[in-house]
Order: C-alpha cells, then sequence, then structure tokens
C-alpha cells in the first residue's frame, strides 16, 4: 500500500483538495480530525495533556481548542510537546487504519511533515499552496478569526516555497475548477506509477 501525504499551510485548501482525491475513490486519512477525536477520547493523550497544560486543557471533557492555540502556536516548545504527546497516537491510528484499505493507494492530509522531518514517511508528498491573501480571507470567513491569530499559525509552519521545494507534487489553489483538473492529472500519474512498481 503506497502513502501519499497532502500538505499546505493553514488555509491553503488542504481539505477541500483531499475530497477531491476521495471523489476519485482515493482513500482518505485526516490526521487533524483523527488527532482530536482521539485527543478527546484517548484517557492517556488527556492525562499527559492535563500535566502539560493543567486542567483547563478541557472544558467538560471536550477539548478547550481556543485555550490550547493560545498556548501553543506562540510557544514552540510546548507545540514540541504537545506534538511528542499526540502525534504517536495519531501514527498507530493511521496504521491501523490503512491496514484495512485495499486500494492502489492512500491519501493521508497533515498539516506538518516537512516541519517535523516526516517526509521519509511517505512514497510521495503534494503540496497545497495559494496566496497568503488568500488563505487569510478564506480561514477569517470559515473561522470567524482575526488575522493575527491565523498569523500566529502561519509563522510555526514553513513557508509555501519552503515546502514545495521538498514535495513531489504541487497544486495552486486558487479557481476551484483548476485546482480539480489538477488533481485529476496527479491522480492519474500516481496510479501509472504505482501500476509499474
Ligand atoms: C491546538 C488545536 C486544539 C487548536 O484548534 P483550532 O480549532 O483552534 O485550530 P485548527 O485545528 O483549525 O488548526 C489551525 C491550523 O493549525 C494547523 N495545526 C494544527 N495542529 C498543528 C500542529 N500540531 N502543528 C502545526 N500546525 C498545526 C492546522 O492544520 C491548521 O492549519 C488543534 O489545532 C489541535 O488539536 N492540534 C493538534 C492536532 C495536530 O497535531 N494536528 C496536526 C496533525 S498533522
Ligand atoms: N479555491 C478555493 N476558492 C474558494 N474558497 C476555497 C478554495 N479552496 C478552499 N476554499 C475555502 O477556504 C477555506 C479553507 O479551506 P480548507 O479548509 O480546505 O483549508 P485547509 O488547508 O484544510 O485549512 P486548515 O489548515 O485550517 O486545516 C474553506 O472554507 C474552503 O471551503
Amino acid at each position: 500500500m503506497k502513502i501519499v501525504g497532502l500538505t499546505g499551510g493553514i488555509g491553503s485548501g488542504k481539505t477541500t483538495v483531499a475530497k477531491m482525491f476521495q471523489d476519485l475513490g482515493v482513500p482518505l486519512y485526516i490526521a487533524d480530525e483523527r488527532a482530536k477525536i482521539l485527543m478527546n477520547t484517548s484517557k492517556d493523550i488527556k492525562k499527559q495533556l492535563i500535566t502539560l497544560f493543567g486542567d483547563e486543557a478541557y472544558n467538560d471533557k471536550q477539548l478547550n481548542r481556543p485555550f490550547l492555540a493560545s498556548k501553543i502556536f506562540k510557544n514552540p516548545d510546548l507545540l514540541k510537546q504537545m506534538n511528542a504527546i499526540v502525534h504517536p497516537k495519531v501514527g498507530d491510528d493511521f496504521t491501523q487504519w490503512k491496514g484495512q484499505q485495499t486500494a492502489p493507494y492512500v491519501l493521508k492530509e497533515a498539516a506538518i511533515i516537512f516541519e517535523n522531518d516526516l517526509a521519509s514517511h511517505y512514497d510521495f508528498i503534494i503540496t497545497v499552496v495559494a496566496d497568503l491573501d488568500q488563505r487569510l480571507a478564506r480561514v477569517m470567513k470559515r473561522d470567524s478569526t482575526t488575522e493575527d491569530k491565523i498569523m500566529a499559525i502561519v509563522n510555526n509552519q514553513l513557508t509555501d516555497d519552503e515546502k514545495a521545494k521538498q514535495s513531489d507534487f504541487v497544486i495552486t489553489n486558487h479557481d476551484l475548477d483548476q485546482t480539480k483538473d489538477q488533481v485529476l492529472i496527479i491522480h492519474q500519474h500516481l496510479l501509472q506509477t504505482f501500476a509499474k512498481n
């Protein structure tokens, strides 16, 4: 089973693009979504996050997302410590999920691949890029949030250029129809490549 990674900065359109691959029949694992589920359900993760952040990490047993975001995206060291708690569990969960799939390849959407030196875990990596002003506008509209909060996250991620340089494919996500065309071309290329190996 081949593993294709899909990454990109906040608001670049990772999930939008990932769902286009899913519509073509590619099994999709969204690491961020699974991470949030595990952070709400795994007793072990909960215990460790409360030790790291205090009781405020959870509100009525649900992850206190605004609190965590206000802590980690301003403090790279805390972000690293949180990732060290959450990511190994997401890794185990992904391995288990992958074992149930039968398609030629699976797509794993992950916000951070290069930032954590995880590129070697993938057969191919696709990066989604879009202009920063577009990304800011999209996220402000989607999450009713502020430019400052989004920029704190942008500043913890590599730039589009840095990611693109290390990727096998780059999808420019401006016009949705053109994005779909790029997805189809890459999907066909991947199927042909994997059929040969
Ligand atoms: C800290 C949390 C609770 C904040 O939630 P909130 O709803 O405010 O933000 P959201 O999830 O929309 O994330 C905002 C942006 O940050 C990116 N992001 C999320 N987690 C991380 C991380 N650990 N490192 C870098 N960027 C991240 C997201 O992809 C997105 O681009 C949430 O981001 C979270 O649970 N993160 C841990 C899960 C994780 O590590 N995800 C990445 C898996 S690859
Ligand atoms: N080409 C596009 N044109 C217009 N709107 C778009 C386009 N691509 C994505 N969007 C919208 O922009 C927002 C961000 O897209 P999406 O959630 O796919 O990005 P993301 O990279 O997964 O975000 P995050 O990093 O926050 O997880 C969504 O509301 C989505 O519907």
